[in-house]
């Protein structure tokens, strides 16, 4: 079938593949070694194994020298594999992440912590913060607002309640697949999705599935195992779910609003140092005067510091007092940034900064 030039040429090719393979699993396992003395060194300290700003370093620079064909997502997507497998042979991390297996919040841990770590499901926001306070695990990894519904309550409240720092933030395009047994809508009698999954892609199930009943059911994950066992039920759901329990999608990209995100939280016990392009949360709260959120504001103004987000949650006092969420662009240890925080204490009656951590958005050239 194939003419022989192209063949040879082909081989050719693969020859030379072969040969740069050999070469890169070379250096790959130096690579892994140098690791491995790195893991001996924080041992003897007792340091932390993983370290979010340098990952987030090692990946500007990269990016910074990378002249193609690969593309930015191509080289954080090899090289976060490679430090995560560099970064088990130090130790293996453990992380708890907001269940059922085939979550959003799965595929989120593997985007920030890469294949090589110990993911267990929990489930609930609590447990997994829980579990990291009582040293269980290492880290959690909790979903904390949508571009669409907006703030995940149960996390504002669990980090206000507890000393746990945010040490990184992963974004995820929430991409929606109808999924099936046979890939195909035929002989499907009902849709089972989260209810907000089904919100989400109202339209499309008006135009493409009218007529089909839909049925809430308490996560994506649930509604996909539902499929995996009845061949008459479809599932609103993600990549991770898809491949979890063995579906075929009849449709991608199902959501009305094609720019659906969700920002997720890596909640561990330690600081995160500076990377070169950080946010800071905070919350805090103010005495119910005339002025006071102007007050508490001010020092960013003053300093030059952009706040990301503000937004405020009943501090349940039962005096109609709130909570001011705020995130800024910098890290705690920047000048200016220290600074306006200092200026913070003197008009909150309660702050907490909640950690520093490397902007899952990077504009940094290295
Ligand atoms: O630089 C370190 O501290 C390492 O442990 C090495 C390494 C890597 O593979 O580059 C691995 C784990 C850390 O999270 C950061 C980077």
């Amino acid at each position: 079938m194939t003419e022989p030039k192209i063949s040879g040429d082909l081989l050719q090719f693969r020859d030379q593949i072969d040969a740069i393979d050999q070469q890169l699993l070379q250096l790959l396992n130096e690579r892994a070694r140098l690791a491995q003395a790195i893991g001996h060194v924080k041992a003897k300290t007792d340091a932390p194994v993983m370290r979010p700003e340098r990952e987030a370093q090692v990946l500007d620079k990269l990016n910074a020298s990378n002249t193609g064909p690969l593309n930015v997502g191509h080289i954080n997507l090899l090289f976060k594999q490679i430090m995560s497998a560099c970064r088990s042979l130090e130790r293996e991390v453990q992380v708890a992440f907001l269940g059922p297996l085939g979550t959003y919040s799965e595929q989120a841990v593997w985007r920030f912590f890469g294949h090589c770590v110990v993911a267990e499901p929990v489930e609930s926001i609590e447990e997994a913060c829980r579990q990291v306070q009582a040293e269980i695990t290492d880290f959690a990894v909790v979903p904390v607002e949508n571009s669409t519904e907006g703030s995940v309550a149960r996390t504002l409240d669990a980090l206000v309640g507890s000393d746990l720092l945010i040490c990184g933030e992963v974004l995820l395009p929430i991409h929606h697949q109808l999924l099936c047994q046979t890939g195909s809508l035929e002989g499907i009698r009902k849709i089972c999705a989260h209810p907000q999954a089904l919100a989400q892609c109202r339209n499309w199930l008006r135009q493409y599935a009218p007529g089909i009943e839909q049925e809430a059911v308490s996560s994506n994950a649930q509604g996909a195992s539902m499929a995996q066992q009845d061949a008459t039920i479809a599932a609103i759901a993600g990549e991770a779910a898809k491949d979890r329990y063995q579906l075929k999608a009849f449709q991608e990209h199902i959501q009305d609003d094609v720019n659906n995100t969700t920002r997720f939280l890596v909640l561990g016990r330690q600081a995160t140092g500076p990377s070169g392009a950080d946010k800071t949360s905070l919350v805090a709260s103010v005495p119910n005067q005339p002025g006071a959120v102007y007050k508490m504001l001010e020092p960013f103004n003053a300093e030059n510091v952009s706040l990301t987000r503000l937004e405020s949650r009943p501090a349940k006092t039962g005096k109609w007092e709130y909570n001011f969420f705020i995130d800024l662009q910098g890290h705690q240890t920047d000048a200016a940034v220290a600074r306006a925080l200092d200026q913070l204490k003197r008009t909150t009656s309660f702050l907490r900064v909640l950690g520093s951590y490397p902007a899952a958005q990077r504009d940094v050239k290295a």
